[in-house]
């Protein structure tokens, strides 16, 4: 029969008809292709789950839900670490001979207003008892690195000081001061309470020592409190990607500090009073100056004048406020008239509250919603006023605002950022910092000793927002969440709430006049939430073994998303695409988990959380950093595992690796027939058509609800005619195979970033491998750590290829090389053993739990495979063409994806949906 594109091997498409038509007759395997069926019919519902839950339970992979990404050890004193009794046991005990078993896991900052927690948690065990650990080590050369020890996060938590009880009662549910999750891991006894010390700044610390030691039994180690701000700020400059912006008139953009360039710089920490504080390096700083108008004065006078009950009460006023009732405006003494003279304008502001002098109104007669407005301003104004000029003062150029009277408050921030542009002309820049109120209590933290916090580095750490956590202290939620189910009641409540919690922070441009100043704020959402701030704070994760991926040409460069989110159109269009595609999602979900009553509950919340989270980056994109597509795919992916849904597409993941296996010694033979051209060709064509295979794609899923797993990929085949889009083949050919009977040398390694199971990983990139195996180059598999819709994982991957290697020489002889087939290789086609001279095929995890990747933070495993590689091949829509699109490598390229999404298409390709991209780009 002719092949769909001219190539015989496209009769893969009628091998997969006639196979059904076999294995239909064979009742031994009827059963798969009956469950391709109901997969690819989307029938797959959450009865049909429940009926199979178990017998697909039993045969699915182990679920790789031990391997995190965040799931390595925090930087604790790891020297003269060594591993007792035999290495080669699952989850040897790895003693830390300098590790002090006395860890505390939380500092604070009890300042006047605000206690600031700032706490450690661990991780739950891992292990990596799968079959790549034999491969983990040959690449790392022997090396241990890849031994999970310990993970840990950074919680940040606020409560009112007026709530101490509160507080300590906290830290009595989470046993804090006890240190007793460690004691697990260290196998220590439990931490002597009596001898606990904790460390602690501000005021607080010295005025409530007694307090502590009565109700936790532990002693305050009181710590200075510049030395915490200045350490906090300085940690979270060098270790946090987006951490410091400007904020102009509504607008907040990223700061990319140069670590290299950070010093000197003006802090100025807005608490109850002002400190300014000149910082030249770590542990190197001067208190220049200050003021007692802070955020202090703000709350005091404002509620003597307003009677409000919070200072968020207080901030909420003033969104409705206009300040011209009560302050005296240039145009105000000059008949409405600019100053222009010396550049005033008729709006600015020439004496704060000074109408309340002339007017005959007493304090009744004005609205608290302009005193609060006009008090906002004027305490905001003197700030930044007096900061820019002890600026001036020491030459410096940067300034960072920190403390909580900023509380995220897009109009503090706006009237800050003017006054220091105002009086600066433009020469001075006022930025904020996302923790801006943790600076004393993350300092306090740091001054543990061993901890190595301060050698971090940007990429070791990953911040994650989970729901409930950054909700703290406040009336309505109470302190973060301890468990699932509280968190599901949480959920519950919160939708009770309605928009309330959701409400976004006003974040309209607060209209300008020139040089006169602001306009009245406008407000958006009319209530400012209470924990405004805190919201913008996540978790952070330590992550001590994530690395750089060593082959980036420009790491500094790089910018893993291609699609610009700050583009209103273009995230109104992708967040529509997701919350379409939530509740075919939950679905999934909840079926994976065998459709019970807990698990219906646990995917509505998980629907309700994801909701949340997108309404709230919906308002405000940069709520929780620099937003791209892949943040928000990832996001969702870890909103799935926070209710614990640990892979939702597993039994659909399953089904598929089954047909395909099923099918892949035909496709294998077809290509065995082909010339090398037409061979390089068709593997070419087969990765691009199986990566149709995509359940995170609308347009696909449609697709599998209306047609069989054979039509879909006819018809994917079809369409591979050349020329692609985008089309590089010829060139990759010519790299491959040479030109002018000129014969190239083959690649030594080979990195091949897998995406989609089943079809995707079993009949396109596994049949690639095996070319560039067969040819001399090595072959790393590079897959998902933890499961992503239906991404393989590098957990599944040595199952399917050593299902793969019973049909396959190559495979089997590279995979044992490569010390994938440890035991599974019982049955092997022949029985030979010999010959085990093939070049190894490996397979590593590349750190992620996304259909994307990141490349600036990738497991340490993958960072060392990746030192012997001239040739990586990125595949599918997430890893080549959502990200890494437009990266650069030190070594060859091949970017190859389906596009399933019109939008995307046209965009990127000015194409149409499912074309396909082989892009092809030398070493640069
Ligand atoms: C999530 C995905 C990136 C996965 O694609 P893949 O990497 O598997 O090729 C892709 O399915 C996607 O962008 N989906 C959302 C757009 C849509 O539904 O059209
Ligand atoms: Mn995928």
């Amino acid at each position: 029969m002719a092949g769909l594109t001219g190539h015989p091997v496209l009769e893969i498409g009628d091998k997969f008809e006639e196979l059904q038509n076999n294995i239909i007759n064979n009742n031994k395997n009827k059963e798969v292709i009956d469950k391709a069926r109901l997969v690819v019919k989307g029938e797959e519902n959450s009865n049909n789950n429940n009926n199979n839950q178990g017998g697909e339970r039993d045969m699915a992979p182990p679920t790789s839900n031990s391997l995190h990404r965040s799931g390595s050890r925090p930087q604790l004193d790891l020297s003269k670490a060594a591993i007792q009794g035999n290495s080669e046991e699952r989850d040897p005990t790895i003693l830390l001979p300098n590790q002090s078993d006395d860890i505390s896991h939380f500092a604070l900052d009890i300042g006047g207003s605000l206690i600031k927690l700032v706490y450690f948690s661990r991780h739950e065990g891992q292990s990596i008892d799968d079959k790549r650990k034999k491969t983990v080590k040959e690449i790392s050369n022997g090396s241990r690195r890849s031994y999970p020890i310990l993970g840990g996060r950074l919680h940040f938590v606020k409560f009112e000081t007026s709530k101490l009880n509160e507080c300590l009662d906290f830290i009595s549910s989470k046993q804090l001061h006890n240190g007793r999750i460690d004691s697990h891991y260290w196998n220590s006894e439990a931490t002597n309470k009596e001898n606990a010390v904790i460390k602690a700044t501000g005021g607080g610390a010295y005025k409530f020592a007694d307090l502590f030691k009565e109700r936790l039994g532990v002693s305050i180690d009181k710590e200075d409190e510049m030395d915490c701000l200045v350490a906090g700020a300085n940690f979270l400059l060098k270790a946090i990607r987006h951490e410091a912006f400007t904020h102009m008139e509504g607008h907040k953009e990223f700061v990319q500090i140069d670590h290299n360039d950070l010093f000197p710089y003006l802090l100025v920490n807005v608490g109850s009073g002002v400190s300014m504080i000149k910082v030249d390096g770590d542990g190197k700083f001067q208190r220049v100056s200050g003021t007692n108008v802070g955020g202090g004065t703000y709350w005091g006078l404002g509620r003597l004048l307003t009677k409000c009950n919070s200072f968020d009460e207080l901030l909420e006023l003033s969104q409705r406020g206009d300040n011209r009732t009560i302050d005296m405006l240039v145009g105000d003494i000059y008949g409405g008239m600019d100053y222009s003279k010396i550049g005033l304008s008729a709006s600015t502001i020439a004496s704060s509250f000074g109408k309340a002098i002339s007017d005959k109104k007493e304090l009744e007669d004005h609205r608290p919603e302009d005193i609060s407005l006009s008090l906002l301003r004027m305490i905001s104004y003197n700030i930044g006023q007096i900061s820019y000029l002890n600026a001036l003062r020491f030459g410096l150029k940067r300034i960072f605002f920190g403390g909580f009277f900023i509380r995220g408050h897009a109009y503090t921030m706006d009237t800050i950022s003017f006054a220091v542009h105002f009086w600066s002309q433009g020469q001075a820049q006022a930025m904020f910092l996302r923790h801006e109120g943790f600076l004393g209590a993350l300092g306090a933290f740091m001054s543990y000793e061993k901890l190595g916090l301060d050698d971090l580095m940007v990429h070791q750490l990953v911040e994650r927002f989970p729901m409930g956590a950054p909700y703290t202290g406040g009336k309505i939620h109470g302190p973060p969440l301890g468990n699932l189910n509280e968190k599901i009641s949480w959920m519950e409540k919160f939708v009770l709430k309605g928009t309330e919690i959701t409400a976004p922070v006003p974040m309209a441009p607060p209209g300008t006049t020139g040089l006169g100043g602001f306009e009245v704020p406008s407000s958006k959402g009319g209530t400012l939430r209470s924990d405004a701030s805190a919201l913008n704070v996540g978790v952070l994760h330590l992550v001590p073994t994530l690395e750089v991926f060593p082959l980036l040409a420009n790491p500094k460069m790089y910018e893993p998303n291609t699609i610009d989110l700050s583009d209103h159109c273009e995230l109104e269009y992708w967040f529509t695409v997701l919350s379409e595609h939530l509740p075919d999602l939950v679905d999934k979900a909840v079926a994976s988990e065998g459709g019970t009553g807990d698990a219906k509950r646990r995917g509505d919340a998980f629907a309700r959380a994801f909701s949340a989270h997108l309404a709230r980056l919906m308002e405000e994109p940069a709520a929780y950093g620099k937003l791209g597509l892949a943040n928000l795919l990832e996001l969702r992916e870890e909103c799935l595992r926070e209710f614990q849904f640990l892979d939702a597409y597993r039994s659909i993941k399953q089904r598929e690796n089954e047909v395909s296996l099923a099918v892949l010694p035909d496709l294998l033979m077809e290509l065995d027939r082909m010339d090398e051209e037409a061979r390089l060709l068709t593997l070419i064509e087969g990765v691009l058509a199986a990566n149709i295979f995509d359940w995170g794609s609308r347009a696909c899923v449609d697709l599998y609800h209306k047609g069989t797993i054979i039509d879909i990929y006819r018809m994917s085949r079809n369409k591979m005619q050349r020329p692609w889009r985008v089309d590089d083949f010829d060139l990759f050919r010519e790299r491959m195979l040479g030109s002018e009977g000129k014969k190239p040398r083959p690649h030594k390694r080979a990195l091949l970033f897998v995406d989609n199971s089943g079809a995707d990983v079993v009949l396109g990139m596994l049949p690639l491998a095996r070319e560039l195996l067969r040819r001399g180059t090595e072959v790393v598999l590079v897959a998902n750590s933890l499961p992503a819709l239906n991404d393989v994982t590098a957990m599944e991957l040595p199952d399917i290829v050593a299902e793969a290697a019973k049909h396959c020489d190559i495979l089997r002889r590279a995979a044992e090389a490569g010390g994938l087939l440890v035991d599974a290789m019982t049955n092997t086609l022949d029985g030979s053993k010999e010959n085990c001279s093939s070049v190894p095929l490996m397979v590593v995890e590349n750190g992620c739990g996304s259909p994307c990747i990141d490349l600036r933070q990738v497991s340490s495993e993958l960072a060392s495979a990746a030192k012997h590689a001239d040739l990586i091949i990125l595949e599918g829509m997430g890893r080549a063409l959502h990200t890494n699109f437009n990266a650069w490598f030190k070594c060859e390229a091949l970017k190859l994806a389906m596009v399933k999404n019109q939008r995307l298409a046209e965009k990127l390709i000015k194409g149409e949906i499912y074309d396909c991209v082989c892009r092809y780009e030398p070493a640069s």
